[in-house]
């Protein structure tokens, strides 16, 4: 059980391209999910908490419309370590904030959330139970190109700053590997939802 409330908290997690969302769309049908990538976009938008902070000092180009140009955050933070120490410095308090806010609100005994760099940025003791995704690195790049519109480089330039997949697996409760169908994953969702339950409370 979470030290913050009665609830079971899993945390999902998995590079870019892995399966994350495909296993949080299936659980949506039964429980509450939160996606932090989500959370992270709504504190970006114009006037909320992560857009002044960064606003205010000056990293970020804004659209005519005042809001901040994702790509050039991306290519800010990824071109230098440090950059993105700053930037991360600055938004992850603020999602931590909103994710408890989220968890407390919920009435479900079992929560998911949604979070990509669970690992890279020692998240573990907020979660009860972690479940990571896994797909080869070939398949992953595949998707990402032909699903989400990212060219080789974009995608391997943020996979490059996350933690390899061996050690997350390492980390982890529970693996699933999603090299195969969605129907497989799935199943192996089912597999592990049974596993938390008998592993109750
Ligand atoms: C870089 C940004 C502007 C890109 O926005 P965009 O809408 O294109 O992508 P989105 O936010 O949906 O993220 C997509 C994927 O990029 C990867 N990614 C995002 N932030 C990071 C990061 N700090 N380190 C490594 N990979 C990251 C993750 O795999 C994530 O799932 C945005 O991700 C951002 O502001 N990141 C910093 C905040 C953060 O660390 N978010 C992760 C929440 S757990
Ligand atoms: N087993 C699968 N077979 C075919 N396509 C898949 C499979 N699993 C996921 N996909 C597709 O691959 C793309 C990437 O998967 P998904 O969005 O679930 O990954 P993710 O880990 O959430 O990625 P990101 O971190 O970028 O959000 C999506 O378009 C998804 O529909």
């Amino acid at each position: 059980m979470s030290k913050l409330s009665k609830k079971k908290v899993i945390g999902i997690t998995g590079s870019m391209g892995s399966g994350k969302s495909e296993i949080s769309r299936y659980l949506r049908k039964k429980y509450p999910v939160l996606d932090c990538d989500q959370v992270n976009a709504d504190l970006l938008k114009k006037g909320n908490l992560g857009y002044q902070k960064l606003n205010d000092l000056r990293i970020v180009e804004l659209d005519s419309n005042g809001q901040i140009i994702k790509e050039s955050l991306a290519s800010y933070m990824f071109s230098k370590a440090e950059h993105r120490k700053q930037v991360e410095a600055i938004l992850h308090p603020l999602i931590f904030e909103q994710m408890h806010k989220w968890i407390y609100e919920q009435e479900s005994s079992i929560v998911f959330v949604e979070m990509p760099i669970l690992f890279e940025i020692s998240a573990q003791d907020h979660f009860d139970s972690i479940w990571c995704v896994v797909a080869d690195l070939d398949v992953a790049l595949s998707r990402l190109q032909t699903y989400r519109n990212f060219t080789r480089e974009q995608a391997l330039a943020r996979l490059v700053s996350q933690m390899n997949p061996e050690e997350k697996m390492a980390k982890s409760d529970i693996v699933l590997q999603n090299n195969g169908t969605v129907e497989q994953l799935h199943k192996q969702i089912e597999e592990a939802l049974k596993e938390e339950k008998v592993h109750g409370d």
